[in-house]
């Protein structure tokens, strides 16, 4: 069988088709199985045909089977059986579907069963019309088509669409509930494997299809490529699918900026109560007991690495409500706090309106580029007083048996917009098909989509380089970039926020582009030489922000493999280019050390094949040296400690955080647990900044994890907020809830005391920093 050219591609065509073409007449149609590659290879006239019988709703259908899926789509056509089982659905082979001649199986479903290339539709229709006349059988409109196949119960509806070039394109006109879809696409994807015809590249298309998370993803994959190329497969069963809210709701995509309303818990409610106690007298005399109530939940953002998108599920937080106090003096429980996981690299704005125009303005209040550094972005409201807070104060009877109480307090409202910049060492940056997603492959184990057209990659995605010494970089593959992206060409400039934060760039050009275009028959050529390519592409980088295209960089030439005499050249030219640009000589990046022997002065200048590896192993030694030798400069240039006119001593210590007002995120500090509370991080007035392990008797340096360490031990010492540290404990939640449970510590200024920790206030000194 031909297998549409593809050999290693499975195609099924099958269609039921519930509309009848006649010539001249689109057919809009539904499709009962269906599967990748379907709509790439329908055009009009294979849409053939099918036609429902007047009174019943037996189904005609007609399709084109290909390769290894005929036998697949034997055990897996269902079609609807309306002969005396009303609304049963069964699965039969095809063969009984066939016809038989121009006889129609007695009360059966009949398909029309296409071998290959039957262009002569005429003798069909011929046939169903004899049919028609014989059996008094309609020819079903579009509008009958629609309630056909509502009776059919077909699983799979697709419309079929004619696109600009009048190719006919197939789009889902309902959403099958993903865990059957994943079952029966498993089902088919087993049997594809078993039959050969499946390649890794169908496996991604099936993943992007049927829209899984990655949680289903990896589950899926790792099962279906258990033994790749071990003999005969193992699969038996489906995995396990988890249940859960993902499995009704279409799993976020990719989202980089977002904006989310958040309310902290209200305050719990005071009790009123009294407790008979003896008098003096031997008489009896009430006196309030009621408690308080107890503070409302915060919502706190906290950085967790495992997040890479900021896609939610919902956009409004809410802390929750504090418990009521109650008699006996027992005051509420604490709302629990409403923990918002966010990627590290998120920046927090809080959207205020300005002035009376109705505007907003966005202003940064904190940057959560470390993993589980938090934000508390409202704040519960504060408790209801109980009536035996009167009884402390109360100097007679009477004032203390008042019926007071007070309510719990709204918690605070605010609005923000979180916006994701991509964290890594090194960032690629390219025209569409230099070969950057290839490439991360090659260096990492990430695996992002790389394919011969444009615009492949429309997110960016993060590899690790591993060393053999343990040590990595991280490098983030980008969308292409074109010249006029500043105009909002292409994919336009947003996404070029993610390298704001790389400390390398490496340019990746398309080595065997030539000016022109003409050469390498391989599709993929850009017109313009690497070195125009290189040019323009600092030039966008330098509209889009300024300074951004003189951070230290790396050149790969890419695709060595298709002409490596022309590579050879570009790289010459881009050597040149780079030697004979003036602005070169006062370049802060002195990274690389080019072939030229101008050490220190241009950037490395590299090339290689993505696809085949070639040079891949010099490239990742390069960038490792270049990342290293930027952070020693970094640390050179900042001092350890210094920053943001906050001390800049030697030693370091941990300081005062200060987010607002400032655009640029100040470079985390190690020792102890930092925290941007308060309200208005702007105003030291009120602002929690940082508890500062500064115990008199160690006086060094701790971990974040070490200050975590000690701060839930100091939770669970002094029983603070003892039932959330319990709770998350044996609950073995998330550890940013755990964090989070820490961090209700810092509501006991006390205690910190207590423990040789100092609450400081924003701008305040340690005593090593003075
Ligand atoms: N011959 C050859 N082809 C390559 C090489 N690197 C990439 N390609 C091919 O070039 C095409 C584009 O590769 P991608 O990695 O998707 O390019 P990209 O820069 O990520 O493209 P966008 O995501 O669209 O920006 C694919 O068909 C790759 O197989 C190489 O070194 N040699
Ligand atoms: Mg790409």
């Amino acid at each position: 069988m031909q297998m549409n050219g593809k050999d290693d591609k499975m195609v099924i065509k099958v269609l039921w088709i519930l509309s009848m073409p006649r010539p001249g007449r689109r057919c809009l149609s539904s499709i009962a199985l269906s599967f990748k590659g379907v709509e790439a290879r329908y055009d009009r006239r294979s849409a053939i045909a099918s036609c429902v019988p007047a009174g019943k709703s037996n189904i005609f259908g007609c399709g084109r089977l290909t390769g290894d899926m005929e036998q697949m789509t034997r055990q897996y056509a269902t079609v609807k059986n309306n002969s005396g089982k009303s609304g049963r659905r069964k699965t039969r082979p095809l063969e009984k579907l066939a016809p038989s001649g121009n006889k129609k199986p007695a009360g059966q479903d009949m398909l029309v069963y296409e071998e290959e290339d039957t262009e002569d539709w005429s003798s069909f229709l011929e046939e169903y019309d004899a049919l028609e006349a014989e059996d008094g059988m309609r020819v079903a409109s579009d509008a009958s088509a629609s309630q056909v196949s509502e009776d059919a119960k077909i699983v799979e509806e697709y419309r079929l669409e004619e696109d600009a070039d009048g190719n006919l394109q197939v789009m889902p006109t309902k959403r099958e509930g993903l865990k059957s879809k994943i079952k029966s696409a498993h089902n088919l994807l087993q049997k594809a494997r078993q039959a050969g015809a499946m390649t890794e590249d169908d496996w991604f298309e099936f993943l992007r299809r049927t829209g899984m998370d990655r949680s289903e993803e990896n589950d899926f994959q790792s099962a279906f490529f258990e033994d790749v190329g071990e003999g005969e497969p193992s699969i038996k069963h489906p995995p396990p699918l988890r249940k859960g809210r993902h499995m009704r709701k279409a799993p976020p995509k990719f989202v980089d900026r977002i904006g989310v309303a958040v309310t902290g818990g209200k305050g719990g409610k005071g009790c009123i109560s009294f407790e008979k106690m003896a008098n003096a007298r031997g008489g009896a005399v009430k006196r309030p007991s009621g408690g308080h109530g107890g503070q409302g939940g915060d919502v706190i953002f906290v950085a967790d690495p495992r997040v890479q998108s900021l896609g939610m599920d919902r956009h409004h937080f809410h802390g929750k409500a504090g418990g009521s106090g109650d008699s006996n003096k027992k005051h509420g429980a604490r709302g629990a706090h409403a923990v918002v996981r966010v990627p590290c690299g998120t920046v927090v704005k809080e959207v205020l309106r300005s002035g009376r125009g109705g505007g907003y303005e966005r202003v940064q209040v904190c940057d959560l580029d470390q993993p589980l550094s938090y934000y508390r972005a409202a704040t519960g409201g504060r408790p209801g007083l109980g009536n035996s807070v009167q009884a402390g104060r109360a100097r007679n009877s009477a004032s203390a048996s008042g019926n007071f109480r007070s309510p719990g307090h709204q918690g605070e409202e605010r609005f923000y917009e979180l916006e994701l910049k991509t964290i890594a060492d090194v960032g690629l940056v390219g025209y569409p098909n230099a070969g950057k997603s290839t490439l991360l492959g090659g260096l990492s184990r990430a695996r992002p989509a790389a394919a011969a057209y444009a615009f492949t990659t429309l997110h960016p995605t993060v590899g690790r380089v591993e060393y053999t010494d343990a040590a990595s970089v991280t490098v983030a593959d980008l969308p292409g970039l074109i010249e006029g992206a500043h105009a909002n060409k292409g994919l336009g400039h947003e996404f070029l926020r993610h390298i704001e934060r790389t400390k390398v760039l490496v340019y990746v050009l398309d080595g065997v582009g030539r000016e022109g275009g003409a050469g390498v028959d391989d599709g993929s050529v850009v017109e313009e030489a690497p070195v125009t390519v290189f040019r323009k592409l600092k030039k966008e980088l330098e509209l889009y922000c300024p300074g951004l295209s003189r951070r230290p960089s790396l050149v790969w030439l890419n695709k060595a493999d298709l002409n490596a005499e022309w590579v050879s050249e570009a790289k010459a030219a881009v050597m040149a280019d780079m030697s004979g640009d003036d602005a070169t000589a006062d370049r802060p990046q002195a990274w690389g050390e080019s072939t030229m022997g101008q050490r220190g002065r241009v950037p490395n200048v590299l090339s290689g094949s993505a696809r085949t590896g070639e040079g891949i192993g010099e490239l990742a030694h390069e960038l490792r040296r270049v990342v290293d030798r930027v952070a020693q400069e970094d640390e050179k240039a900042q001092g350890y400690g210094g920053g943001g006119g906050h001390g800049g001593g030697e030693g370091g210590k941990l300081w005062a955080r200060e987010t607002g007002g400032s655009d640029h995120a100040l470079p985390h500090r190690q020792g102890g647990i930092e925290g941007v509370g308060g309200r208005n991080t702007t105003k030291s007035e009120g602002s929690f900044v940082t508890a500062d392990v500064d115990s008199a008797a160690d006086d060094k340096t701790i971990s974040l994890a070490e200050a975590y360490a000690k701060a839930l031990e100091l939770t669970q010492r002094f029983n603070v907020e003892w039932m959330n540290a319990v709770q998350c404990a044996n609950q073995n939640i998330h550890r940013a809830q755990c964090y989070s449970a820490a961090l209700t510590v810092t509501y006991r200024q006390d205690y910190w005391l207590a423990h040789g920790m100092r609450m400081m206030k924003a701008g305040e000194q340690t005593r090593s920093e003075s």
